[in-house]
């Protein structure tokens, strides 16, 4: 209408085209007598997800969203944001430029820059704590979490709150304030309100955030932007907010953080070697799923199930295993349900021991202890018992998904669905394609794992498939550092500072050593041939470490027996403390052997633990059993703790360049010949010859195209 005037930004993102679209058109409106209210809305629904992440990577051209930001704030005529769906980043900063914000009940808003190494550096450190006051305000941007537009309301980010269509909400606020005052309204000329203990509040927030991301320094520079807000005038703290934001955006910690975002989405994007891929195969719609023991996995894989509306029939073979299932199971249910102030979906779940009460779902997935014979078992009867057309997906960690299709009468149905404990909670869902696993099987795993909330990746079948393969050689280092003189906490130490959530020795602690013991047991590495008083340390042609036998055979099982390479309070307890027992074993062990210990540095325990995984990671490649290294990078990521903003093993390489892992690599491989996995790869080497080219070109150096998936 002649009396307004719409400015629609062209895209999700804004892109250089946009922050020129918005700037030229707001100068036009401010100029234009008819016009007396400006609304700000986004196409196809969408206010803005922020600034194009693409666009970091090149020279910066187009306006600059600071200046655009001010110019709108500064106006004379009232500007709304009119936020549908989403306002993040530089798009809730534009909001915040603006002088009244509309949101409808939909929408989420956030400054999730943090997760991307960055800080909200187009005055959003500034104008939100005026809004908001700090704590409120240091929450949102050293966590970058998003909100809804109910919480964003009582945070006072925003002015109104609409189930209707929010433009039209939008325009009749900016029509209704015409002509009121505009200063109150410009965040930039607020005081900050202060908390009364401003100290207090930002060491605990420190604490936090170190404590939540170790050694990423976004965290940590959002919290100092804050406290500018806190301490200077808005323009003094926007000098501060861009000085920090100088330091983050060349920082390499940025560039692992923007890695990983593209990557996440990259690994849904799976392709098969004949042709199928994520964009041509339609995956099968899952209404219902059976879940086939209800152990810890089962358990969490149930609770995933019904938490996205799937109906479950959960079997067990005994009564005592199904009631503490269901016990369980419910127990996660009405938790979450409570935690999130709803009614917990109970009756979505069904608990038998009858596996007849398969015969009518959708897909089955197989949870039983990890022993092949047992799967085939299950597998066999799935076969007689289910549909013909059900899916049938195996919970393996490692095993043969090929195998245990061999024993079905549907081989293109079967497909590995590896997911990481707890399973409600980790994010990391590994499909395993098996040679014979269809497109729409695949698609369908795929598919799932999203709708579970997970990250997806597509990998070959071959043993411990990506994540569980490299982690066996990460996990060697880390024993043979022991023999060599490192003690638990010394490489745990080490690889904590690099920035694993947690030390090998505490996971291992954590998962249980019998775990291992049991795989080692299967591979032959642990039989009747062993000299149980002076266990060899070469078996099969290779360095071996009988420590982690050892220890299982006194009974040191990890947490759950109270001791393992640490000692816990008591069976199950959570705080590892270092064990003088554990000094001594080692020193008798090395004794025993003839090994003089030496001193271990932290930089040879992370480059030995954490350049061998690249190192088999790029075998992997070779093998064809990963498609991309974003897929083996997005693995560790979301399912072993790797420091995100590292980027993953692979990006991390990378970064480090490769030259230096080849050298690195030889240089451990020439000190310690009988570990073949220090060894580097062929397609490391090639990829040296080739002048270390960027990742995206890593495929086109390896030779055999030799695709498992
Ligand atoms: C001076 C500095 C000022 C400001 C700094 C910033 O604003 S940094 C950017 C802050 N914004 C974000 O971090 C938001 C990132 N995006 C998202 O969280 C989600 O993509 C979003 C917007 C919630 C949409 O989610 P949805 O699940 O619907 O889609 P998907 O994630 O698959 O994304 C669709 C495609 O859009 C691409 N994309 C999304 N956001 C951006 C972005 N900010 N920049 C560039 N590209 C973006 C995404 O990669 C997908 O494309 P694809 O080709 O499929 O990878």
């Amino acid at each position: 209408c002649s009396d307004e005037l719409f400015i629609r930004p062209l895209s999700l993102v804004l892109s250089a085209a946009v922050r020129k679209g918005i700037t030229e058109a707001v100068a036009r409106a401010f100029k234009d007598t008819r016009v007396k209210a400006v609304v700000l809305c986004g196409e196809n629904g969408k206010f803005c997800g922020g600034a194009d992440i693409r666009e970091f990577a090149k020279a910066m051209s187009g306006p600059p969203l600071v200046p655009m930001i001010h110019a709108i704030e500064a106006g004379e005529k009232p500007v709304v944001a009119a936020i549908e769906e989403m306002a993040l980043g530089g798009g809730l900063e534009l909001a915040l430029g603006c002088h009244y914000r509309v949101a409808h009940a939909k929408a989420r808003l956030g400054l999730p820059e943090v997760t991307l190494g960055l800080l909200p550096a187009a005055g959003g450190t500034q104008r939100l704590p005026r809004l908001t006051g700090i704590p409120a305000a240091l929450d949102l941007i050293t966590t970058g979490r998003h909100i809804s537009a109910q919480e964003a309301l009582k945070l006072g980010i925003v002015d109104r709150v609409t189930e209707g269509n929010a433009v039209e909400a939008a325009v009749e606020l900016a029509l209704s304030v015409v002509g009121r005052p505009l200063a109150p309204r410009r965040l930039s000329n607020h005081a900050t309100p202060l908390p009364a203990d401003l100290d207090g509040v930002f060491e605990e927030v420190l604490v936090q955030v170190k404590r939540r991301a170790r050694g990423a320094m976004a965290p940590v520079a959002c919290a100092k932007a804050v406290r500018a807000a806190a301490e200077l005038p808005y323009s003094r703290g926007l000098e501060c907010e861009r000085e920090l934001m100088n330091t983050l955006f060349t920082s390499g910690q940025a560039r692992a953080l923007q890695y990983c975002f593209f990557a996440q989405r990259a690994a849904g994007k799976w392709s098969l070697p004949n042709g199928a891929r994520w964009d041509n195969s339609r995956p099968r719609a899952v209404h219902t799923a059976g879940v086939i023991g209800l152990g810890t996995m089962g358990r969490g894989i149930a609770v995933c199930l019904v938490k996205a509306g799937i109906s479950v029939v959960a079997v067990e073979t005994e009564e005592k295993q199904l009631d503490s299932g269901r016990r369980a199971v419910r127990g996660m249910l009405e938790r979450d349900a409570k935690r999130r102030g709803v009614t917990a979906p109970l009756h979505m779940i069904t608990f038998t021991l009858s596996m007849q009460q398969l015969r009518d779902v959708d897909l089955v997935i197989e949870a039983v202890f990890e022993d092949m014979a047992l799967k085939k078992s299950v597998f066999a009867e799935l076969s007689r018992v289910c549909r013909p057309n059900a899916l049938l997906c195996t919970n393996t960690s490692g095993l043969d998904v090929d195998e245990l299709a061999s024993v079905t009468d549907r081989p293109p149905l079967v497909v590995g669905m590896h997911f990481f404990a707890p399973a409600h909670v980790m994010k990391l869902l590994e499909v395993i394609c098996g040679p014979r696993s269809s497109p729409e099987t695949v698609a369908t795993a795929m598919t799932l794992g999203k709708r579970l909330g997970k990250v997806s990746v597509a990998v070959g079948n071959c043993p411990g498939f990506v994540g569980n393969r490299m982690l066996k050689l990460y996990l060697d280092q880390a024993h043979f550092l022991l023999e060599e003189g490192a003690s638990p906490e010394q490489v745990d130490q080490a690889l904590e500072e690099f920035g694993f959530a947690l030390g090998i020795f505490k996971v291992a602690d954590l998962s249980g050593l019998d775990i291992g013991w049991r795989v080692r047991k299967a591979a032959g590495l642990i039989g009747p041939d062993v000299d149980p008083k002076f266990p060899s340390r070469h078996r099969q042609g290779r360095r071996y470490c009988p420590l982690p036998d050892l220890l299982c055979e006194q009974g040191r099982l990890g947490q759950k027996s109270g001791r393992g390479w640490y000692l816990y309070d008591s069976a199950g307890g959570k705080e590892a403390r270092p064990d003088p027992a554990i000094s001594s074993f080692l020193q008798e062990y090395r004794l025993r052997y003839g090994i003089s210990a030496r001193r271990i540095t932290e930089q040879e325990v992370v480059e030995r633990c954490v350049f061998v995984l690249a190192n088999e990671g790029f075998r992997i490649l070779e093998d064809g059993m990963a498609a991309a290294p974003e897929d083996i990078d997005m693995v560790y990521v979301f399912g072993y703790g790797w420091p995100r903003h590292r980027g993953g093993p692979m990006f991390h390489a990378a970064q480090v360049g490769l030259a230096t892992v080849l050298q690195r690599l030889e240089f451990y491989h020439r000190q310690n010949p009988d570990i073949p996995h220090l060894q580097p790869s062929t397609l490391l080497r090639r990829l040296v010859g080739a002048r270390s080219p960027p990742m995206q070109q890593w495929k086109q150096h390896i030779r055999s195209i030799n695709s498992q998936l």
